[in-house]
């Protein structure tokens, strides 16, 4: 088994999807980094006030400088209090505002991807979308103040040089340290972090597919096979992201020993230079204090490298999506407000992404406004394949598809399909009640529109023999009502709104005769005017159509009113 979405290489510039955002929240980071600064600048305040009292109370028995001196450390702790609580607060807006504007621009890219440019499986997609988490945890985590602490070290260091003179030699000795662990491990986490991303996505597939799919593996038995690839991608998985913490828990932990040995060896130099006379004890408290102030942002730079290759790992990932092409013209597209229902394949073909042979070739073929068709034709010939190109869910590799003279892809796509009508052969439902179904919030479908689509449709007479009616709540892909059921809510759904054109692939093949017959029967009028494209095998919906196509290999084998295909057809059977 491999990744089926290949870790996409690193972009040179930063993407607009997520610096757009973060410019905008600028005064949320300038707040942060301020709180941080003055957080700071605190820290170095109660180490001096440790040595002026080791220094001056001490040794004088200054009790009012004492209380004087406790007071302001009182106050400098109330600031330090409120201010950390700003810090986390700023920060948590920063994340909730990259979640919010980046989710949101990820969600409407998902929606307006290429199928043609898709890469990957539901899962893969799903679990590229979750890495946004990893995005805002780490825009939104405490981490990202360390980049405002580590100019600090530096503060502190001097501070340390200032107060101790040579004592500064032991802390200035942990940064290279320190910071060399984080380098040499730090291609290594890269590595590690892309592989571990790779199998979580792999592993996300296999879950997807499984729960999306439970009643037939169930019946299929298909568990035993989908077991053993998930056991393969848990250990995977499990393989990679132990390498990973291994070498991340190596790093943190050089930083945490480097801090013990900071501050042991500010005591032991600091002894010997009190002997000396060249340090007091206030002093040498101040500096052993300072050296861990100093130490400490480096363990977290360790934690922030690992962190930071997490994010550039699943930034990586986000941006090849929203590098993926998407639907519609490169410039500005058409948004037709109406169309009169005149369809035309001109020269058409079209092979799917990575199909050795062509799916169609050279179609010709027009279709009036308000004419009737049916696509008929053997299983795989490639109606349903007809059909998606006239709703712009792929571009054909040659010719053009064109809806009242103009090709499809310069329509705005949203705009193209609320004029088009569509039941394609999956009948798939979404989460929520029936009449969300049917509706889908689409502007001008009111309940009345909806109980007129239902009644033509079939639905209304199951709606009421089921308790809830159409505010029955379906879980996802609309189980919960019958294959029959879920068809003639698809059928609703797209006749709703009365679109000019309306594309049915097998809209009854989940039907009993009885109540396909009602359907056609109900369907007579509603039809009439309008541009209707059918995808069957059903000879009893022809009824419903005036020119019959057969569509053969990928070509139009056979076009012209309906009687007389259907006698060349019977001529050509009994021949
Ligand atoms: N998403 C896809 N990716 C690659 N090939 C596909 C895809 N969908 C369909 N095909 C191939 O295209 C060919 C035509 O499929 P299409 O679904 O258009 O057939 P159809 O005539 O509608 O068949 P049916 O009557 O079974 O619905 C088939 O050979 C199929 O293998």
């Amino acid at each position: 088994m491999s990744y089926d979405v290949p870790i996409v290489a690193p972009k040179q510039r930063f993407a607009p999807w997520l610096l757009e955002p973060m410019r905008r929240n600028k005064a949320i980071y300038l707040k942060v980094a301020l709180a941080a600064t003055t957080i700071n600048l605190l820290g170095l305040v109660s180490s001096l006030f440790t040595m002026t009292v080791y220094d001056r109370v001490v040794p004088n028995n200054a009790t009012s400088s004492l209380i004087g001196l406790s007071i302001g450390l009182g106050i400098v702790i109330i600031f330090d209090f409120i201010l950390r609580l700003l810090r986390a607060y700023f920060v948590d807006v920063a994340g909730a505002q990259i979640d919010h504007e980046v989710g949101e621009t990820l969600f409407a890219k998902l929606l307006a991807i290429r199928l043609d440019k898709r890469k990957g499986s539901t899962g893969s997609l799903t679990g590229i979308m979750r890495e946004l988490e990893t995005l805002r945890d780490f825009f939104a985590s405490a981490t990202i103040t360390a980049i405002v602490d580590v100019p600090f070290i530096v503060i502190t260091l001097a501070l340390i040089a200032v107060i101790g003179g040579p004592v500064v030699l032991v802390p200035l000795a942990m940064v290279p340290l320190v910071v060399l662990v984080g380098v040499l491990t730090h291609p290594a986490m890269d590595r590690l972090s892309a592989r571990s991303m790779g199998d979580g996505l792999l592993k996300q597939s296999v879950l997807v597919e499984t729960i999306g799919s439970l009643e037939t593996v169930k019946a299929s038995g298909a568990g035993g096979m989908l077991a053993n690839r998930w056991r393969k991608a848990v250990n995977q998985h499990a393989d990679s992201s132990l390498g990973q913490r291994l070498i991340s828990t190596i790093a943190v932990t050089t930083a945490t020993s480097a801090n013990t040995m900071s501050y042991a060896g500010v005591v032991i130099v600091g002894v010997g230079l009190l002997q000396a006379n060249e340090i007091t004890m206030g002093g040498l408290m101040a500096c052993s204090i300072l050296s861990g102030r100093a130490v400490a942002p480096l363990g977290q730079i360790a934690t922030l490298l690992s962190r930071m290759t997490a994010t550039r790992t699943a930034y990586r990932q986000i941006n090849g999506l929203m590098d993926s092409p998407s639907e519609g013209p490169p410039g500005e597209a058409l948004v037709p407000t109406a169309f009169q229902g005149r369809v035309e394949l001109r020269n058409l073909s079209f092979r799917y992404p990575g199909a050795p042979e062509k799916t169609l070739e050279g179609i010709n073929l027009k279709i009036e406004a308000g004419e009737r068709v049916a696509l008929i034709g053997r299983v795989g010939s490639g109606k349903s394949t007809i059909a998606r190109l006239l709703l712009g869910l792929y571009e054909p590799e040659d010719g053009l598809v064109l809806i009242d003279g103009t090709d499809v892809r310069q329509f705005d796509t949203a705009r193209l399909r609320a004029l088009m009508g569509a039941a394609l052969q999956d009948n798939i439902l979404f989460a929520g009640t029936v009449r969300e179904n049917i509706c889908l919030e689409r502007s001008g479908i009111d309940q009345e529109e909806m109980l007129r689509v239902a009644d033509l449709a079939g639905t209304h007479r199951f709606m009421g023999q089921i308790a809830n009616g159409y505010d029955l709540r379906l879980t996802d892909r609309g189980e919960g009502l019958s294959g029959g059921q879920r068809q003639s809510i698809s059928l609703a759904r797209a006749l709703a709104g009365k679109p000019q054109i309306l594309v049915f692939d097998e809209p009854t093949s989940a039907m009993d005769a009885q109540t396909e017959a009602t359907l056609i029967e109900r369907l007579q009028g509603e039809l009439q005017g309008r541009t209707v494209i059918l995808i069957t095998h059903r000879p009893s919906l022809l009824r419903l159509v005036d020119r019959v196509l057969v569509v053969e290999g990928g070509r139009i084998a056979a076009d012209g009113p309906r009687e007389d295909v259907m006698q060349r057809m019977a001529k050509g059977k009994a021949a």
